[in-house]
């Protein structure tokens, strides 16, 4: 499938990093680095537009390396980028860790996963169908 995308940065577009891949990284376009503080949260632009076909969304989720060094995860993850939208996709990004971040430009920040989703309406009813489950939830299955 091909998606038509803007590029007013200078990096190098989205691309999957090995053959099998779902996501695609994502590189912050900064004119000047980003010092991320423990606990502080920033909005890092991609300088990305994209034109999603309907019935598609892109999941914008953290890099698990960056979690795993530097603590650093996405706030509102996964993001949802719209198949309407066409704006920048920017990355919310939120250092969890206990050392200062700084983020340069063209640093890959994050991965985008380009999926299919439902769009569905109602049937507003005042009984659901019965399951083993029933409410159970929330820890329910854990051994006592
Ligand atoms: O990580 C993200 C999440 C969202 N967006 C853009 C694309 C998305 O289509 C739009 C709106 O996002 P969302 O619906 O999550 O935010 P909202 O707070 O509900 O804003 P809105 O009222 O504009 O829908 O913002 C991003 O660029 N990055
Ligand atoms: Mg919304």
């Amino acid at each position: 499938m091909t998606i038509s995308i803007i590029n007013k940065s200078n990096n190098s577009l989205p691309a999957y990093e090995t053959a099998h891949a779902a996501g695609m990284d994502l590189r912050a376009n900064l004119e000047e680095s980003i010092r991320l503080n423990p606990m502080e949260r920033k909005l890092i632009p991609t300088g990305l537009y994209i034109e999603l076909p309907v019935g598609f969304e892109a999941q914008i989720r953290p890099r698990s390396g960056l979690a795993f060094k530097h603590g650093i995860g996405i706030v509102n993850s996964p993001g949802t980028i719209d198949a309407d939208y066409r704006g920048e996709i920017k990355v919310l990004l939120i250092n969890f860790g206990a050392e200062a971040f700084e983020i340069n430009h063209g640093d890959r920040i994050a991965q985008m996963v380009i999926a299919k989703h439902e769009t569905v309406s109602w049937s507003q009813v005042e009984v659901l169908n019965d399951t083993t489950r029933g409410e159970g939830g929330f820890g329910h299955t854990a051994v006592k």
